[in-house]
Protein backbone atom coordinates (compact mmCIF):
# COMPACT_ATOMS: atom_id res chain seq x y z
CA UNK A 1 0.00 0.00 0.00
CA UNK A 2 1.41 3.65 -0.43
CA UNK A 3 0.96 6.43 1.25
CA UNK A 4 1.55 10.27 1.30
CA UNK A 5 1.49 12.35 4.16
CA UNK A 6 0.99 15.98 3.54
CA UNK A 7 2.64 18.46 6.11
CA UNK A 8 5.61 16.88 7.89
CA UNK A 9 5.51 19.42 11.05
CA UNK A 10 5.24 17.19 14.37
CA UNK A 11 2.18 14.77 13.73
CA UNK A 12 3.06 14.22 9.54
CA UNK A 13 6.75 13.51 9.91
CA UNK A 14 5.99 11.17 13.08
CA UNK A 15 3.35 9.51 10.92
CA UNK A 16 5.73 9.26 7.94
CA UNK A 17 8.62 7.77 9.77
CA UNK A 18 6.05 5.66 11.84
CA UNK A 19 4.42 3.99 8.70
CA UNK A 20 7.46 3.60 6.54
CA UNK A 21 9.08 1.88 9.95
CA UNK A 22 5.67 -0.50 9.89
CA UNK A 23 7.03 -1.29 6.12
CA UNK A 24 4.95 0.74 4.13
CA UNK A 25 6.09 3.22 1.15
CA UNK A 26 5.71 6.71 2.09
CA UNK A 27 6.02 10.05 0.52
CA UNK A 28 6.07 12.94 2.75
CA UNK A 29 4.94 16.52 1.33
CA UNK A 30 5.23 19.64 3.07
CA UNK A 31 5.83 23.36 1.41
CA UNK A 32 8.41 24.07 2.87
CA UNK A 33 11.52 23.74 0.82
CA UNK A 34 13.83 23.92 3.23
CA UNK A 35 12.64 21.30 6.06
CA UNK A 36 12.05 19.14 2.63
CA UNK A 37 15.50 19.23 1.75
CA UNK A 38 16.90 18.71 5.52
CA UNK A 39 14.26 15.63 5.32
CA UNK A 40 16.02 14.01 2.92
CA UNK A 41 19.11 14.27 4.17
CA UNK A 42 18.07 11.87 6.84
CA UNK A 43 18.38 15.27 9.17
CA UNK A 44 15.29 16.27 11.33
CA UNK A 45 14.07 19.56 11.38
CA UNK A 46 12.58 19.29 15.02
CA UNK A 47 13.45 17.54 17.97
CA UNK A 48 12.27 14.14 19.28
CA UNK A 49 14.00 11.63 20.81
CA UNK A 50 14.54 8.18 18.68
CA UNK A 51 12.70 10.30 15.55
CA UNK A 52 15.93 11.32 13.87
CA UNK A 53 17.70 7.20 13.92
CA UNK A 54 14.06 5.97 12.16
CA UNK A 55 13.94 8.79 9.57
CA UNK A 56 18.06 8.19 9.14
CA UNK A 57 16.62 4.38 8.65
CA UNK A 58 14.15 4.41 5.95
CA UNK A 59 14.82 7.93 3.76
CA UNK A 60 15.53 7.22 0.20
CA UNK A 61 14.32 3.92 0.76
CA UNK A 62 10.73 3.18 1.40
CA UNK A 63 10.39 7.12 2.62
CA UNK A 64 10.70 10.37 0.64
CA UNK A 65 10.47 14.15 0.92
CA UNK A 66 9.49 16.54 -1.80
CA UNK A 67 7.43 19.71 -2.14
CA UNK A 68 5.76 18.21 -5.10
CA UNK A 69 1.91 17.15 -4.86
CA UNK A 70 2.85 14.50 -8.00
CA UNK A 71 3.96 11.38 -6.11
CA UNK A 72 -0.09 11.62 -4.61
CA UNK A 73 -1.34 10.30 -7.60
CA UNK A 74 0.08 6.85 -6.73
CA UNK A 75 -1.11 6.70 -2.88
CA UNK A 76 -3.77 4.73 -1.82
CA UNK A 77 -4.09 6.77 1.06
CA UNK A 78 -3.55 10.40 1.99
CA UNK A 79 -3.06 11.45 5.49
CA UNK A 80 -3.64 15.58 5.61
CA UNK A 81 -1.39 16.88 9.00
CA UNK A 82 -0.72 20.41 8.24
CA UNK A 83 -1.42 22.69 11.05
CA UNK A 84 -4.82 24.21 12.19
CA UNK A 85 -3.67 27.59 14.34
CA UNK A 86 -5.74 29.66 15.99
CA UNK A 87 -7.44 32.14 14.10
CA UNK A 88 -8.25 35.66 15.45
CA UNK A 89 -11.73 34.27 16.59
CA UNK A 90 -10.38 31.82 18.43
CA UNK A 91 -11.93 29.35 16.26
CA UNK A 92 -8.99 26.67 14.10
CA UNK A 93 -7.64 28.64 11.15
CA UNK A 94 -8.34 25.88 8.50
CA UNK A 95 -6.59 28.41 5.19
CA UNK A 96 -3.61 25.64 5.67
CA UNK A 97 -5.78 22.13 5.35
CA UNK A 98 -8.32 23.69 2.61
CA UNK A 99 -5.17 25.01 0.39
CA UNK A 100 -3.89 21.06 0.79
CA UNK A 101 -7.43 19.57 -0.24
CA UNK A 102 -7.27 22.12 -3.34
CA UNK A 103 -4.05 20.60 -4.31
CA UNK A 104 -5.20 17.40 -3.69
CA UNK A 105 -8.08 17.77 -5.85
CA UNK A 106 -5.64 19.72 -8.68
CA UNK A 107 -3.31 16.52 -8.58
CA UNK A 108 -5.20 13.47 -8.35
CA UNK A 109 -7.16 11.32 -11.05
CA UNK A 110 -10.96 12.42 -10.79
CA UNK A 111 -12.03 8.75 -11.14
CA UNK A 112 -8.98 6.48 -9.21
CA UNK A 113 -9.96 5.80 -5.65
CA UNK A 114 -8.08 6.98 -2.83
CA UNK A 115 -8.75 7.39 1.03
CA UNK A 116 -8.25 11.09 2.13
CA UNK A 117 -7.52 10.74 6.43
CA UNK A 118 -7.95 14.43 8.32
CA UNK A 119 -5.55 13.82 10.96
CA UNK A 120 -5.10 17.37 11.80
CA UNK A 121 -7.33 18.83 14.53
CA UNK A 122 -10.36 20.34 12.64
CA UNK A 123 -13.46 21.45 14.40
CA UNK A 124 -16.65 19.41 14.25
CA UNK A 125 -17.93 19.31 10.43
CA UNK A 126 -14.66 19.86 8.99
CA UNK A 127 -14.81 16.29 7.18
CA UNK A 128 -18.13 17.45 6.05
CA UNK A 129 -16.69 20.06 4.21
CA UNK A 130 -13.69 18.12 2.88
CA UNK A 131 -15.99 15.72 1.37
CA UNK A 132 -18.02 18.63 -0.40
CA UNK A 133 -14.35 20.37 -1.67
CA UNK A 134 -13.86 16.64 -3.46
CA UNK A 135 -17.30 16.01 -4.75
CA UNK A 136 -16.92 14.48 -8.10
CA UNK A 137 -14.33 12.67 -6.82
CA UNK A 138 -13.55 8.93 -6.31
CA UNK A 139 -12.48 9.23 -2.74
CA UNK A 140 -13.79 8.42 0.62
CA UNK A 141 -12.60 11.00 3.52
CA UNK A 142 -11.31 9.47 6.78
CA UNK A 143 -11.42 11.59 10.04
CA UNK A 144 -8.44 9.95 12.47
CA UNK A 145 -7.23 12.57 14.70
CA UNK A 146 -3.79 12.47 16.38
CA UNK A 147 -3.60 11.83 20.05
CA UNK A 148 0.79 12.11 20.33
CA UNK A 149 2.32 13.65 23.13
CA UNK A 150 5.39 15.85 21.97
CA UNK A 151 8.90 14.97 23.66
CA UNK A 152 7.06 11.33 24.14
CA UNK A 153 6.12 10.88 20.16
CA UNK A 154 7.84 8.15 18.57
CA UNK A 155 6.57 5.90 21.88
CA UNK A 156 3.16 7.54 21.25
CA UNK A 157 3.40 6.67 17.88
CA UNK A 158 4.32 2.76 18.02
CA UNK A 159 1.95 2.54 21.59
CA UNK A 160 -1.16 4.48 21.50
CA UNK A 161 -3.75 4.36 23.71
CA UNK A 162 -6.83 4.04 20.86
CA UNK A 163 -6.83 4.72 17.34
CA UNK A 164 -10.26 6.57 16.68
CA UNK A 165 -11.23 6.65 12.87
CA UNK A 166 -14.64 8.56 12.07
CA UNK A 167 -16.70 7.71 8.25
CA UNK A 168 -19.33 9.08 6.44
CA UNK A 169 -21.16 6.23 6.53
CA UNK A 170 -20.33 2.97 8.37
CA UNK A 171 -22.25 0.60 5.64
CA UNK A 172 -19.62 1.66 3.40
CA UNK A 173 -16.91 -0.65 4.05
CA UNK A 174 -14.44 -0.09 1.52
CA UNK A 175 -12.66 2.49 3.78
CA UNK A 176 -13.08 0.82 7.28
CA UNK A 177 -11.49 -2.05 5.83
CA UNK A 178 -8.69 -0.09 3.95
CA UNK A 179 -7.79 1.89 7.67
CA UNK A 180 -7.73 -1.63 9.21
CA UNK A 181 -5.26 -2.17 7.09
CA UNK A 182 -3.07 0.52 7.66
CA UNK A 183 -3.65 0.33 11.32
CA UNK A 184 -3.29 -3.59 11.01
CA UNK A 185 0.00 -4.05 13.74
CA UNK A 186 -1.83 -1.73 16.50
CA UNK A 187 -5.05 -3.75 15.88
CA UNK A 188 -2.92 -7.13 16.53
CA UNK A 189 -1.09 -5.54 19.43
CA UNK A 190 -4.28 -5.03 20.88
CA UNK A 191 -5.06 -1.53 20.57
CA UNK A 192 -8.65 -0.35 20.98
CA UNK A 193 -9.76 1.02 17.13
CA UNK A 194 -12.48 3.22 17.54
CA UNK A 195 -14.62 3.06 14.94
CA UNK A 196 -17.37 5.87 14.47
CA UNK A 197 -19.01 8.92 12.53
CA UNK A 198 -17.25 11.81 11.45
CA UNK A 199 -18.52 14.46 13.99
CA UNK A 200 -17.98 11.63 16.97
CA UNK A 201 -14.14 11.47 15.98
CA UNK A 202 -13.95 15.28 15.70
CA UNK A 203 -15.26 15.95 19.02
CA UNK A 204 -13.25 13.05 20.96
CA UNK A 205 -10.18 15.19 19.92
CA UNK A 206 -10.96 17.89 21.43
CA UNK A 207 -13.16 16.37 24.47
CA UNK A 208 -9.67 14.66 25.23
CA UNK A 209 -7.33 17.88 25.35
CA UNK A 210 -10.01 19.94 27.00
CA UNK A 211 -10.28 17.50 29.56
CA UNK A 212 -6.84 17.17 30.53
CA UNK A 213 -6.59 20.67 30.08
CA UNK A 214 -9.32 20.76 32.61
CA UNK A 215 -7.10 18.70 35.00
CA UNK A 216 -4.71 20.61 34.91
CA UNK A 217 -6.95 24.09 35.88
CA UNK A 218 -8.24 22.12 38.59
CA UNK A 219 -5.23 21.31 40.31
CA UNK A 220 -3.80 24.76 39.43
CA UNK A 221 -7.17 26.46 41.13
CA UNK A 222 -6.64 24.05 44.04
CA UNK A 223 -3.12 25.17 44.52
CA UNK A 224 -3.42 28.52 45.07
CA UNK A 225 -6.09 27.57 48.04
CA UNK A 226 -3.68 24.83 49.36
CA UNK A 227 -1.19 27.97 49.46
CA UNK A 228 -3.18 29.71 51.17
CA UNK A 229 -3.76 27.76 53.58
CA UNK A 230 -0.75 26.18 54.12
CA UNK A 231 -1.96 22.73 52.55
CA UNK A 232 0.57 20.88 50.23
CA UNK A 233 -0.87 20.18 46.59
CA UNK A 234 1.37 17.30 45.75
CA UNK A 235 0.45 15.47 48.36
CA UNK A 236 -3.04 16.49 47.51
CA UNK A 237 -2.75 15.10 43.89
CA UNK A 238 -1.10 11.87 44.79
CA UNK A 239 -3.77 10.61 47.39
CA UNK A 240 -6.46 11.90 44.63
CA UNK A 241 -4.75 10.08 41.96
CA UNK A 242 -4.61 6.86 43.92
CA UNK A 243 -8.68 6.54 43.28
CA UNK A 244 -8.54 4.68 40.02
CA UNK A 245 -11.63 6.88 39.17
CA UNK A 246 -9.12 10.01 39.39
CA UNK A 247 -6.24 8.75 37.73
CA UNK A 248 -2.83 10.13 38.88
CA UNK A 249 -2.23 11.86 35.57
CA UNK A 250 -2.36 15.28 34.64
CA UNK A 251 -3.17 16.52 38.08
CA UNK A 252 0.81 17.92 38.58
CA UNK A 253 0.10 21.85 39.27
CA UNK A 254 2.10 24.34 38.31
CA UNK A 255 1.79 27.58 36.13
CA UNK A 256 -0.33 26.10 33.42
CA UNK A 257 -0.47 24.18 30.62
CA UNK A 258 1.06 25.83 27.15
CA UNK A 259 1.88 24.07 23.89
CA UNK A 260 0.41 24.18 20.37
CA UNK A 261 -2.21 22.09 21.67
CA UNK A 262 -3.85 22.61 24.48
CA UNK A 263 -4.55 26.56 24.43
CA UNK A 264 -5.64 26.49 20.73
CA UNK A 265 -7.79 23.40 21.04
CA UNK A 266 -9.69 24.95 24.08
CA UNK A 267 -10.02 27.87 22.76
CA UNK A 268 -11.46 26.48 19.19
CA UNK A 269 -13.80 24.07 21.55
CA UNK A 270 -15.38 27.02 23.33
CA UNK A 271 -15.81 28.78 19.86
CA UNK A 272 -17.53 25.17 18.70
CA UNK A 273 -20.21 25.37 21.64
CA UNK A 274 -20.89 28.98 20.85
CA UNK A 275 -21.47 28.77 17.57
CA UNK A 276 -23.50 26.26 18.03
CA UNK A 277 -25.35 28.06 20.81
CA UNK A 278 -24.39 25.70 23.91
CA UNK A 279 -22.85 27.74 27.09
CA UNK A 280 -19.12 26.40 27.50
CA UNK A 281 -19.20 27.23 31.41
CA UNK A 282 -16.58 24.76 32.24
CA UNK A 283 -14.58 24.96 29.41
CA UNK A 284 -13.87 29.01 29.72
CA UNK A 285 -13.29 28.98 33.17
CA UNK A 286 -10.38 25.98 32.24
CA UNK A 287 -8.91 28.72 29.91
CA UNK A 288 -9.38 31.56 32.44
CA UNK A 289 -8.10 29.58 35.35
CA UNK A 290 -4.97 28.76 33.04
CA UNK A 291 -4.50 32.09 32.15
CA UNK A 292 -4.76 33.48 35.41
CA UNK A 293 -2.24 31.29 37.18
CA UNK A 294 1.08 32.21 35.45
CA UNK A 295 0.06 35.87 36.27
CA UNK A 296 -0.80 34.61 40.26
CA UNK A 297 2.98 32.96 40.18
CA UNK A 298 4.83 36.41 38.24
CA UNK A 299 2.93 38.03 41.08
CA UNK A 300 4.57 35.93 43.76
CA UNK A 301 8.12 36.78 42.16
CA UNK A 302 6.95 40.81 42.22
CA UNK A 303 6.16 40.58 45.83
CA UNK A 304 9.12 38.89 46.91
CA UNK A 305 11.79 41.52 45.31
CA UNK A 306 9.25 44.45 45.48
CA UNK A 307 11.32 46.06 42.21
CA UNK A 308 12.10 44.02 39.48
CA UNK A 309 13.99 46.33 37.75
CA UNK A 310 18.05 45.41 37.09
CA UNK A 311 17.27 42.19 38.87
CA UNK A 312 18.77 39.19 36.86
CA UNK A 313 16.78 35.18 37.05
CA UNK A 314 18.08 31.97 35.74
CA UNK A 315 14.54 30.90 33.61
CA UNK A 316 15.15 26.68 34.05
CA UNK A 317 13.32 25.04 30.77
CA UNK A 318 12.30 27.21 28.01
CA UNK A 319 9.99 24.95 25.70
CA UNK A 320 6.64 24.40 26.83
CA UNK A 321 7.68 20.95 28.03
CA UNK A 322 10.23 18.28 28.39
CA UNK A 323 12.26 17.13 25.95
CA UNK A 324 11.32 19.40 22.98
CA UNK A 325 12.11 22.29 21.34
CA UNK A 326 8.41 24.05 20.65
CA UNK A 327 8.04 26.76 22.19
CA UNK A 328 4.47 27.35 20.96
CA UNK A 329 2.76 28.39 24.36
CA UNK A 330 5.56 27.94 26.34
CA UNK A 331 4.93 29.34 29.85
CA UNK A 332 8.60 29.77 30.15
CA UNK A 333 8.49 32.47 27.56
CA UNK A 334 5.41 34.24 28.98
CA UNK A 335 7.54 34.58 32.58
CA UNK A 336 10.50 35.82 30.17
CA UNK A 337 8.29 38.54 28.65
CA UNK A 338 7.12 39.83 31.50
CA UNK A 339 9.99 40.06 33.40
CA UNK A 340 11.43 41.43 31.14
CA UNK A 341 8.93 44.22 30.63
CA UNK A 342 10.02 44.86 34.43
CA UNK A 343 13.26 45.65 33.23
CA UNK A 344 14.77 42.33 34.95
CA UNK A 345 17.79 40.16 32.80
CA UNK A 346 17.32 36.82 32.04
CA UNK A 347 18.94 33.73 31.87
CA UNK A 348 18.00 30.94 30.06
CA UNK A 349 18.86 27.38 29.81
CA UNK A 350 16.93 23.63 28.71
CA UNK A 351 18.39 20.86 28.08
CA UNK A 352 17.23 20.65 24.62
CA UNK A 353 19.73 22.30 22.57
CA UNK A 354 17.39 22.87 19.75
CA UNK A 355 14.80 24.86 22.54
CA UNK A 356 17.97 27.24 23.41
CA UNK A 357 18.70 27.87 19.63
CA UNK A 358 14.52 28.42 18.69
CA UNK A 359 14.81 30.81 21.78
CA UNK A 360 17.81 32.58 20.73
CA UNK A 361 16.03 33.32 17.15
CA UNK A 362 12.57 34.18 19.28
CA UNK A 363 13.89 36.89 21.03
CA UNK A 364 16.32 38.26 17.92
CA UNK A 365 13.16 38.43 16.25
CA UNK A 366 10.93 39.82 18.82
CA UNK A 367 12.11 41.21 21.95
CA UNK A 368 15.24 42.32 21.54
CA UNK A 369 13.60 45.32 19.77
CA UNK A 370 11.38 46.10 22.39
CA UNK A 371 13.75 45.14 25.50
CA UNK A 372 16.93 45.13 24.98
CA UNK A 373 19.78 42.69 25.25
CA UNK A 374 18.38 41.90 28.21
CA UNK A 375 18.32 38.41 27.64
CA UNK A 376 20.98 35.69 27.67
CA UNK A 377 20.48 31.97 26.60
CA UNK A 378 23.25 29.72 27.70
CA UNK A 379 24.54 26.66 27.03
CA UNK A 380 25.46 25.49 30.49
CA UNK A 381 22.99 25.05 33.59
CA UNK A 382 25.39 26.11 36.20
CA UNK A 383 27.00 29.08 33.77
CA UNK A 384 22.93 30.19 33.76
CA UNK A 385 22.74 30.62 37.72
CA UNK A 386 25.96 32.27 38.29
CA UNK A 387 25.23 35.47 40.07
CA UNK A 388 21.27 35.74 39.83
CA UNK A 389 19.04 36.91 42.38
CA UNK A 390 16.76 34.37 41.95
CA UNK A 391 16.19 30.89 40.21
CA UNK A 392 12.93 30.37 38.23
CA UNK A 393 11.79 26.35 37.34
CA UNK A 394 9.64 26.91 34.31
CA UNK A 395 9.42 23.22 32.61
CA UNK A 396 8.70 20.35 34.95
CA UNK A 397 12.47 18.51 33.76
CA UNK A 398 13.54 16.79 36.60
CA UNK A 399 16.16 19.53 38.29
CA UNK A 400 16.35 17.62 41.12
CA UNK A 401 19.49 15.53 39.98
CA UNK A 402 21.49 19.20 39.71
CA UNK A 403 24.38 19.57 42.02
CA UNK A 404 22.03 22.12 44.17
CA UNK A 405 25.06 22.40 46.75
CA UNK A 406 27.20 23.73 43.81
CA UNK A 407 24.56 26.07 42.51
CA UNK A 408 23.85 27.23 46.24
CA UNK A 409 27.43 28.88 45.84
CA UNK A 410 27.03 30.30 42.27
CA UNK A 411 23.75 32.49 42.88
CA UNK A 412 23.76 35.92 44.40
CA UNK A 413 20.63 35.27 46.37
CA UNK A 414 19.28 32.17 47.49
CA UNK A 415 15.70 32.28 46.10
CA UNK A 416 13.98 29.24 44.01
CA UNK A 417 10.45 29.87 42.81
CA UNK A 418 9.42 26.57 41.64
CA UNK A 419 7.11 27.08 39.21
CA UNK A 420 6.57 23.19 38.24
CA UNK A 421 7.28 21.87 41.95
CA UNK A 422 10.02 19.42 40.86
CA UNK A 423 12.43 20.18 43.44
CA UNK A 424 12.16 18.47 47.16
CA UNK A 425 12.16 22.13 49.29
CA UNK A 426 13.60 20.22 52.55
CA UNK A 427 16.74 19.45 50.63
CA UNK A 428 17.36 22.97 48.96
CA UNK A 429 16.16 24.64 51.99
CA UNK A 430 18.88 22.53 53.92
CA UNK A 431 21.19 24.50 51.70
CA UNK A 432 20.22 28.41 52.66
CA UNK A 433 17.44 28.28 49.76
CA UNK A 434 14.05 30.46 50.26
CA UNK A 435 11.55 28.09 48.48
CA UNK A 436 8.13 28.89 47.30
CA UNK A 437 6.39 26.33 45.20
CA UNK A 438 3.03 26.50 43.71
CA UNK A 439 0.56 25.14 46.71
CA UNK A 440 3.52 23.87 48.65
CA UNK A 441 4.11 24.62 52.54
N1 LIG B 1 2.04 18.89 17.76
C1 LIG B 1 1.36 17.97 18.38
O1 LIG B 1 1.80 17.43 19.38
C2 LIG B 1 0.01 17.54 17.89
C3 LIG B 1 -0.65 18.21 16.88
N2 LIG B 1 -1.90 17.82 16.48
C4 LIG B 1 -2.58 18.52 15.38
O2 LIG B 1 -1.93 18.11 14.16
C5 LIG B 1 -1.89 19.19 13.23
C6 LIG B 1 -0.46 19.47 12.83
O3 LIG B 1 0.24 19.92 13.96
P1 LIG B 1 1.84 20.04 13.98
O4 LIG B 1 2.40 18.84 13.33
O5 LIG B 1 2.22 20.40 15.35
O6 LIG B 1 2.03 21.30 13.00
P2 LIG B 1 3.40 21.88 12.42
O7 LIG B 1 3.18 23.33 12.30
O8 LIG B 1 4.55 21.35 13.18
O9 LIG B 1 3.47 21.24 10.95
C7 LIG B 1 2.60 21.54 9.91
C8 LIG B 1 3.35 21.33 8.59
O10 LIG B 1 2.45 21.47 7.50
C9 LIG B 1 3.13 22.13 6.43
N3 LIG B 1 2.11 22.68 5.52
C10 LIG B 1 1.30 23.76 5.68
N4 LIG B 1 0.50 23.91 4.62
C11 LIG B 1 0.78 22.89 3.76
C12 LIG B 1 0.27 22.48 2.51
N5 LIG B 1 -0.73 23.13 1.91
N6 LIG B 1 0.82 21.40 1.91
C13 LIG B 1 1.83 20.70 2.49
N7 LIG B 1 2.35 21.05 3.69
C14 LIG B 1 1.82 22.12 4.32
C15 LIG B 1 3.98 23.16 7.14
O11 LIG B 1 5.03 23.62 6.32
C16 LIG B 1 4.46 22.35 8.35
O12 LIG B 1 5.67 21.68 8.07
C17 LIG B 1 -2.61 20.34 13.93
O13 LIG B 1 -3.96 20.31 13.55
C18 LIG B 1 -2.46 20.02 15.40
O14 LIG B 1 -3.51 20.57 16.17
C19 LIG B 1 -2.52 16.74 17.03
C20 LIG B 1 -1.91 16.01 18.01
C21 LIG B 1 -0.58 16.33 18.50
O1 LIG C 1 -3.33 17.59 20.58
C1 LIG C 1 -2.16 17.67 20.90
O2 LIG C 1 -1.35 18.36 20.32
C2 LIG C 1 -1.62 16.91 22.05
O3 LIG C 1 -1.73 17.78 23.21
C3 LIG C 1 -1.22 17.23 24.41
O4 LIG C 1 0.17 16.92 24.26
P1 LIG C 1 1.34 18.01 24.40
O5 LIG C 1 0.77 19.36 24.15
O6 LIG C 1 2.45 17.52 23.55
O7 LIG C 1 1.88 17.94 25.89
P2 LIG C 1 1.29 17.53 27.32
O8 LIG C 1 2.17 16.53 27.91
O9 LIG C 1 -0.15 17.21 27.24
O10 LIG C 1 1.48 18.88 28.13
C4 LIG C 1 0.77 20.05 27.77
C5 LIG C 1 1.00 21.12 28.80
O11 LIG C 1 0.38 20.80 30.04
C6 LIG C 1 1.28 21.00 31.11
N1 LIG C 1 0.95 20.04 32.20
C7 LIG C 1 0.83 18.72 31.94
C8 LIG C 1 0.50 17.83 32.93
C9 LIG C 1 0.27 18.29 34.24
O12 LIG C 1 -0.05 17.53 35.17
N2 LIG C 1 0.40 19.61 34.47
C10 LIG C 1 0.74 20.51 33.49
O13 LIG C 1 0.83 21.72 33.76
C11 LIG C 1 2.65 20.80 30.50
O14 LIG C 1 3.61 21.49 31.24
C12 LIG C 1 2.47 21.39 29.12
O15 LIG C 1 2.70 22.77 29.14
C13 LIG C 1 -1.94 15.91 24.72
O16 LIG C 1 -1.38 15.34 25.90
C14 LIG C 1 -1.82 14.94 23.55
O17 LIG C 1 -2.57 13.77 23.83
C15 LIG C 1 -2.37 15.62 22.30
O18 LIG C 1 -2.22 14.78 21.16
Amino acid sequence: MKISVIGTGYVGLIQAVGLAELGFEVVGVDIDSSKVKLLNKGECPLYEEGLESLLKKHVNKNLTFTTSYEPIKDSDVIFVCVGTPQDKDGNADLRYLISAIKKIKETIDKDKYKVVVIKSTVPVGTNRKVKELLKGYNVDVVSNPEFLREGLAVKDFFEPDRIVLGFENLENKKPIEIMEKVYEYFKSKGVPLIITDWETSELIKYASNAFLATKISFINELAKLADKVGADIKVISKAMGLDPRIGDKFLNAGIGYGGSCFPKDVNALIYQFIDNNVEPLLIKATKEVNERQIIWFFNKIKSYYKNLNGKTFAILGLAFKPNTDDLRESRAIKLIDMLLKEGAIVKGFDYVDKARENTRNLYKLKLWRDYGYNIFILDDLYETVKDVDGIIIATEYNFNKEDWEKISKLVKEKVIFDGRNVLEPEKVKKLGFKYFGVGRR
